[in-house]
């Protein structure tokens, strides 16, 4: 017997019969994902491709009923809430809520009205919603429904941005709204919660079938955060499985069908890509193409540099923290220096006007620097650039950059930076390297000769560290010993 437990997400949502959208499209993505579905009919509706038939609000009793039910099994790990057909179940789920020993994670998907145009939520719920909102980890509605919500008309980019703000000042906690319906190339989705806001772009798939898109975005994210994924990455999480969904989708006997998850997102054109104002960058940066990076020390100062560039080491990075003027701006006029003469890759970390400067090999930037950064710049230099990823949200970012390589990180515990991630481990390292296979990914964190065999067994093109070489007895012959370590168990192709 299998003891392996399953989060449970409730579906407390309508019924389609046709099995196109509402509750069946949820269970099927949250089995998909890898949890435990369950479900709350709000409603049943009788309906088809073409048109609605009739909506069966359940009676008081029947929600009564399948809650306490439920309740016994345990509180679910997080709800995703579409059609509320009722006051009395409004009401009743605004209870439970509060009435639940801790703050369940909960996604809204306001469905207002059917794509035919058949309204399913009665005006006096959504005069009610209100009182739902300060409960709503996140709230996923279209163009119209973010009108609707807030009583304005959403005409713009700007509309979407300030509208979206309005659920926030109400008390929702984040908000995404789905430009699926936008007039625009791409589909992008905004996000925004009181401390992050951006953009969500993937193209569009050319598709009939896309029956339950709003369904299986919000029971996807509902997945992620039972699965504790931060609200970020849930939100990208949803869109890949969204998009892995139309990919997946089919007709139904010659009529517009569902989408279709399968499984956890494992293809790179599912992932968005992530910009934090509306705009994609049209820059571009070096590719790294078959060139492979292999054992890329990161360390403080030139002198290391005349040290292991003439063991072979054809990649290495100039991190250097507690120098600033002219002794920064000289170590790294050195360290370019030393690196042409042994023809090696010099990354400069963080200090990018330098590096520009000096027309260094390429730059090293994390997730907080790319805020500061002139990508642009950098691009128009020539200098390749490499980026830190650590979770969905990081690599969708990233992924928007198209940098030269990916960093992923900690692989293991490291005590020479302060993080507040877990470390990956070398199953997550392979998952990030199959997910995002256009990248070469440079592995760092707690990585030393025990270690190195597994990591270049994952086939990464370079395995960054900083104390396993510059804290060692013999850096030099430490060095050697994990060159032929990586020569010895990278995979061939
Ligand atoms: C190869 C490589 N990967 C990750 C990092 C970390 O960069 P960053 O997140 O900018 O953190 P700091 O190094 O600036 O502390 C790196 N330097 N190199
Ligand atoms: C800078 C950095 N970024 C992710 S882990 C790390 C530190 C790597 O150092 P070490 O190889 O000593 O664990
Ligand atoms: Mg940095």
């Amino acid at each position: 017997m299998s003891r392996q437990t399953k989060p449970m997400v409730w579906s407390l949502a309508g019924l389609d019969n046709s099995g196109l959208a509402g509750q069946l499209a949820d269970v099927k993505t949250i089995q998909a994902l890898g949890a435990h579905a369950c479900s709350v009919t709000t409603a049943i509706t009788a309906q088809n491709s073409q048109r609605v038939v009739a909506i069966n609000p359940s009676t008081t009793e029947q929600l009564e009923s399948q809650l306490e039910a439920l309740r016994e099994l345990g509180e679910p790990n997080a709800i995703k809430v579409g059609l509320l057909p009722s006051i009395n179940c409004l009401e009743l789920l605004i209870d439970f809520l509060e009435q639940a020993e801790k703050s369940i994670p909960l996604v809204f998907d306001p469905v207002i009205e059917t794509s035919s145009g058949t309204q399913l939520m009665p005006d006096e719920v959504i005069e009610q919603l209100y009182k739902l909102l300060p409960l709503v980890t996140v709230i996923t509605p279209n163009i119209d429904e973010l009108a609707r919500l807030t009583g304005q008309d959403t005409k713009s980019i700007e509309d979407i941005e300030s509208q979206a703000k309005t659920l926030i000042d109400w008390g929702v906690g984040s908000v995404l709204v789905k430009g699926g319906h936008w007039p625009s190339e791409r589909a992008s989705d905004f996000f925004i919660n009181r401390n992050n806001k951006f953009w969500l772009h993937s193209d569009r798939k050319e598709t009939d079938n896309s029956r339950g898109t709003g369904c299986v975005l919000s029971s996807a994210i509902a997945t992620s955060l039972a699965l504790n994924y931060s609200i970020e990455d849930a939100v990208v999480i949803g869109k890949m499985a969204l998009n892995q969904g139309l990919r997946h989708s089919y007709p139904v006997r010659e009529q517009k069908g569902p989408l279709s998850v399968k499984s956890w997102p494992i293809d790179e054109q599912d992932m968005p890509q992530l910009t934090k104002q509306y705009s994609l960058s049209e820059y571009y940066f070096p590719s790294l193409e078959k060139q492979i990076l292999g054992l890329y020390p990161v360390v403080d100062s030139a002198e290391w540099l005349e040290r292991l560039l003439p063991l072979g080491i054809t990649t290495i990075q100039l991190r250097v923290k507690d120098l600033k003027g002219d002794s920064l701006e000289s170590e790294i006029q050195k360290a370019v220096a030393i690196s042409r003469q042994y023809n090696a890759r010099l990354f400069i970390n963080d200090h990018w006007q330098l590096a520009i400067k000096y027309q260094a090999y390429g730059v090293h930037l994390g997730q907080e620097d790319l805020d500061d950064a002139d990508l642009a710049a950098i691009s128009q230099a020539g200098l390749y650039l490499g980026v830190s990823t650590h979770c969905f949200y990081e690599v969708a970012r990233a992924h928007a950059i198209k940098p030269s390589y990916l960093a992923c990180g900690p692989v293991y515990h490291t005590d020479s930076k302060q993080m507040p991630w877990i470390p990956h481990g070398i199953e997550n390292l392979n998952y990030w390297k199959n997910l995002m296979q256009s990248y070469p990914w440079v592995a760092i964190g707690g990585i030393n000769t025990d270690r190195i065999a597994d990591v270049a067994s994952t086939g990464v093109s370079g395995i960054a560290m900083i104390s396993a070489i510059t804290k060692a007895h013999n850096p030099e012959q430490t060095a050697t010993n994990m060159m032929q370590l990586i020569e010895q168990h990278r995979p061939r192709v």
